[in-house]
């Protein structure tokens, strides 16, 4: 198996850079997410490993092989990749089989191979019973079952997926979710997938590139990212949580109880602090020792309320608890730690 490496890569539309300077070292056999907002760069980048778009500067190795840079670049059915896009552009008339079986007719496989190949690929995603359906017959999430048995018929060293579950809906994508984690244990393929919805990067991936504006903002795993993001920005747009300004602490380090209630209180506040809403503990009777704060709305979640509480300067703050409270209500505040973060560049 081998790794990918994307080398300072950059991608030019006119005077517009799409992606700028992007460097990833990708493991063979690793689930890795390209996360972000609309526009900053995903597709192009997944575009330019498959071989669609060639590459402004940088280069782009696939093991010793490479595959792209200013001055050289290999046709896309020379990659030894497959890619699976959100519309799953699959053919209409064709049976599930044949559209499975596709990418091996063009390669000449044919006989008792074809079929052996075609009967492992639709084993591998359980749609074995629908092998003479045409696609119109088959669910949404189905439909996508059979694009990734597809792309998987020729044995890629690397699947790149480009939002494949934007088009189903929140149930069938969290189902999904199990197939695309059991696709990648049974294949052991390197996985490059493109989303902008960070739980589906967070439930997915062993490794997520934060991405914004063309640049790379931070390659880590989900539970770093979550419990260490770096920057402002990237706390906002990983989970859920708070961030306060503090008289504590200085960037990448994490504050305890005892630091962050003093730093809270004090005056002159200059580090930006992420508080989960997991690590707030919420108390109905202050007293006058306590920090306070008011809610403000109530969000039932099933499991728990969501409360948005207001500090009495003006700082939002979202906490859980088991019961309701009243809208209005004062509660007092124990935050048990925080993380600090680095200014936004
Ligand atoms: N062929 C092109 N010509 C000119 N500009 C382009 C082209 N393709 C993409 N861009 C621009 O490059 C930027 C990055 O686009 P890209 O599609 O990679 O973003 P994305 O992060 O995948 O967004 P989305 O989640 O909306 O698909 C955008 O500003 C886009 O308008």
């Amino acid at each position: 198996m081998a790794g990918l490496n994307i080398q300072d890569v950059t991608k030019r539309f006119g005077d517009h850079l799409a992606v700028d300077g992007l460097s990833l070292a990708i493991e063979p056999g690793e689930f890795v997410a390209l996360l972000g907002p609309s526009g900053c760069g995903k597709t192009t980048m997944l575009r330019m490993l498959a071989g669609f778009e060639q590459v402004s500067a940088g280069e782009i190795h696939l093991g010793d092989t490479l595959l792209a840079s200013a001055h050289q670049h290999l046709p896309p059915e020379q990659r030894n990749m497959a890619m699976v896009f959100q519309s799953y552009a699959l053919w209409p008339h064709m049976s599930v089989a044949d559209n499975v079986g596709y990418p091996l007719k063009l390669r000449g496989v044919r006989g008792a191979d074809y079929q052996r190949r075609v009967g492992q690929a639709l084993a591998l995603v359980a749609l074995e019973p629908y092998a003479e359906r045409t696609p119109q017959d088959l669910s949404g999430g189905q439909r996508q079952r059979v694009a990734l048995a597809r792309c998987l018929v020729t044995d890629p060293a690397v699947v790149l997926l480009d939002e494949p579950l934007a088009n189903l809906d929140r149930h069938l994508r969290a189902a999904m979710e199990h197939s695309f984690a059991d696709f990648h244990r049974r294949t052991e393929a390197t996985m490059v997938y493109v989303t902008h919805d960070q739980s589906e990067a967070m439930a997915l991936a062993d490794r997520i590139a934060v991405m914004r504006e063309g640049r790379l903002v931070q390659w880590a795993t989900p539970e770093t990212l979550y419990r260490a993001p770096r920057t402002p920005w990237v706390a906002s747009f990983i989970g859920q949580g708070s961030q306060l300004m503090v008289a504590a602490g200085r960037p990448g380090q994490r504050l305890q109880e005892a630091e962050l209630m003093r730093g809270l209180a004090a005056a002159e506040r200059t580090q930006p602090v992420l508080v989960r809403p997991e690590h707030i503990h919420v108390q109905t009777a202050p007293t006058h020792h306590d920090v306070t704060a008011r809610v403000e709305r109530q969000t039932f979640r099933g499991e728990r309320f969501e409360l948005h509480l207001r500090l009495p300067g003006g700082e939002a703050l979202l906490a859980y608890h088991p019961h309701a409270l009243e809208e209005g209500q004062q509660v007092a505040l124990i935050l048990r730690e925080g993380w600090c973060l680095e200014p936004d560049q």
